[in-house]
């Protein structure tokens, strides 16, 4: 086979390389999911279950040995999520679909709506890059969900009707919808849920950390689209062995950089070092603060450690 006259076809599949010392970013955003959510009936302006899904799907990805355990952080609003493309857009679908009849057990999947996710990759060079990009999905996370609790808050109890309620909230500003929700409907804005204010952060976390009991539940996810970031980074271990292993496949020759052995004797393997036990996190916090990220913060060392 690999001699046929069709074996040129191979020739069309190019190097698809990333730039190395480099943050991944990938980002999953469900397709159609305005009409998904609708054939679903997912609650407005959030649905708890739907978003879980979404956390427990992007768990999956983050702890599933597809990824290896490389994924240091991935943060989900709506129907997105950020992590490399296909093979985590592939986990992310493949988990969904499985987790599905956990949340939705009377609402079965259906093939003329398959959930699908598109996913994209974004480098970054700096670690203020990484931060700048969550908390660009963070402040989005903030401004979709208020706009969505205003929305139908107006159309659900209000009595209005779509178009009416896109008008009412027309150029208004955030403490406007605010005000709005608060003396209007009786919602003080700040007492609504984390997970749909500020999104789901999926990390991992030492196991030696001490932790308050429900620290575990926490999530950042809020607002109107389903979406999913990954962040990896291009750790130098992961390198050395894609360079090894492109070495090791010209028969004979031995890995880059390291001198050639007489026939029969074995390279000695170096032991890994034994990683710290970790367990996954879902989390619901303020990443746009540098608190966060600085030192005795839940970001601490995330990126670069
Ligand atoms: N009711 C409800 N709808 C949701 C929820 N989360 C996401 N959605 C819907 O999913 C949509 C996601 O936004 P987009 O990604 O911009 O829209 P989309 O239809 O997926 O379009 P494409 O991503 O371009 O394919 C929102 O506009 C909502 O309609 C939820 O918790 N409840
Ligand atoms: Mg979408």
């Amino acid at each position: 086979m690999a001699g046929s006259r069709y074996a040129y076809v191979r020739n069309f599949e190019l190097p698809d390389p990333l730039l190395p010392s480099t943050f991944f970013v990938i980002r999953i955003d469900g397709k159609g999911f305005h009409g998904f959510s609708k054939l679903h009936n997912f609650d407005k302006p959030n649905d708890k279950n739907a978003l879980t899904l979404m956390n427990e799907a992007a768990k999956r990805v983050v702890g599933g040995r597809e990824l290896n355990g490389e994924c240091v952080l991935a943060f989900g609003e709506s129907d997105e999520y950020s992590k490399l493309v296909t093979l985590v857009v592939s986990v992310f679908s493949a988990a969904y679909v499985a987790l599905w009849p956990q949340y939705f057990p009377n609402s079965p999947l259906t093939l003329e709506e398959l959930p699908v996710f598109d996913g994209r990759v974004v480098q970054y060079t700096s670690e203020e890059e990484v931060r700048d990009y969550l908390r660009w999905r963070q402040v989005d996370t903030h401004i979709n969900n208020l706009y969505n609790t205003a929305f139908w808050a107006l159309v659900l109890q209000g009595g209005r009707t779509n178009l009416e309620a896109e008008k009412d909230l027309q150029g208004t500003i955030s403490s406007q919808k605010q005000e709005m929700l608060f003396s209007r409907f009786g919602l003080n804005y700040n007492t609504v849920d984390p997970m749909y204010k500020k999104g789901s952060i999926v990390m991992w976390e030492d196991e030696s950390r001490v932790e308050a009991p429900d620290a575990s539940v926490g999530v950042v996810t809020p607002s109107s689209k389903l979406e999913l970031t990954a962040v990896y980074r291009m750790m130098p271990a992961l390198q050395e062995s894609a360079s090894t292993e492109a070495a090791t496949t010209a028969e004979g020759a031995a890995p880059r950089g390291m001198p050639s052995l007489p026939p029969g004797v074995k390279p000695r393997m170096r032991k890994k070092p034994a990683k710290p036990k970790r367990r996954l996190v879902v989390l619901h916090e303020d990443l746009i603060n540098d608190a966060w990220w600085e030192e005795g913060g839940r970001g601490d060392g995330l990126l670069s450690g």
